[in-house]
């Protein structure tokens, strides 16, 4: 399996920076190789719950979305910020059950210096009328990106499930249907005055998966093992992909959810698409029977994405990750 190096790596190596550990590379995931023969696919699915389980992540190539499709939605997000504070505060809430939501401060107690938008986007049709007209091509071009990127979701969760021993239609067609949630993250460029160059601090995602995409550098990863960060570099054409905490309880605790933040980019501004997906909003997701047994008791207790709003506003400080509240054990 291929990988790539984080980039801050050679950054470290200037005068007067104390160097970093060595780069993890970060495994990098043919998709094309899950629609081709019987033998590729296995190979494909052994690599990517390997990567899963090792890393929490991993970087897709060949997913089958084209060049155009992403820029298209980078360009839309990025117009969208472009717009008047008064025009985007159109969609500013403090209810975050509200279907759309804009916000620029920290009171999801992780946003230390980034604006968002966020949205649900599965089935699109139920949701593209709440999204902005502005930019005009705004709903083009970012339902053609959700579309896309729901499609390369239900393939990876197939692999996963396949993978997990579980097969690849279990929970299909709840998966369809279920939660696309997206979230469109501006970050200023970090000056040298301000000393703090983080953006939204270290957290885990909801859901079974996140599929982000980044228009430069910023995203950091911890590794599991030794709370070490590794940057993802922004591969082009690439997506990166990681493990929420929902399939950290589906997969009973065999798969972890990935802490990670995003950091400020010395060069320029910063845009992020992070689109994520589960279950739909009262679907419980509880330990697979399957993967309980008398060695691998049940570690966790079912939740809904409904459950998980509820606990947000009053835990936004005590967990980096929300699976760490659903563990049985906890006292
Ligand atoms: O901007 C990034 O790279 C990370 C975004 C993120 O973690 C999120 O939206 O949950
Ligand atoms: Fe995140």
């Amino acid at each position: 399996m291929p990988a790539v190096a984080g980039s801050l790596y050679m950054a470290s190596q200037h005068k007067g920076v104390p160097p970093l550990p060595p780069p993890r590379p970060l495994p990098v995931i043919n998709l094309g190789r899950l629609t081709m023969d019987s033998a590729s696919r296995a190979l494909a699915v052994r690599d990517i719950v390997l990567a899963c389980r090792e890393r929490g992540c991993f970087e897709v190539v060949n997913h089958g979305i084209s060049r155009s499709c992403m820029n298209g939605a980078l360009e839309a997000a990025s117009e969208f910020f472009q717009l008047s504070t008064e025009r985007k505060e159109e969609f500013a809430s403090d209810d975050i059950r509200q279907p759309i939501r804009y916000d620029t401060s920290s009171r999801d107690g992780i946003s230390m210096s980034r604006s968002f938008l966020k949205h649900y986007a599965n089935p699109l049709d139920d949701w593209i009328k709440f999204w902005p007209t502005q930019p005009p091509t705004y709903r083009e071009k970012m339902g053609e990106y959700a579309v896309e990127t729901h499609r390369v979701s239900m393939q990876l969760m197939e692999a996963i499930l396949q993978g997990l021993g579980l097969g690849p239609s279990y929970l299909q067609e709840k998966l369809e249907g279920g939660v696309q949630f997206v979230a469109l993250n501006n970050y200023p460029q970090s000056s040298a005055k301000k000393a703090d160059k983080i953006g939204l601090a270290p957290h885990s995602d909801y859901g079974f998966l996140t599929i982000l995409l980044q228009s430069s550098p910023g995203l950091e990863v911890m590794h599991h093992e030794d709370d070490t960060w590794t940057s993802v570099p922004a591969i082009p054409g690439a997506l990166h992909v990681h493990v929420g905490d929902h399939l950290e309880v589906l997969s009973n605790g065999q798969l972890k959810s990935l802490v990670h933040r995003a950091v400020l980019n010395p060069k320029e501004s910063r845009i992020s698409i992070a689109s994520i997906h589960g279950l739909s909003m009262d679907e419980e997701v509880h330990c697979a029977e399957e993967l309980v047994d008398e060695h691998h008791p049940k570690m966790y207790r079912g939740s809904s994405f409904q459950d998980f709003l509820d606990f947000l506003p009053a835990n936004m400080n005590r967990y980096k990750r929300y699976v760490e509240s659903l563990r049985i054990d906890k006292p």
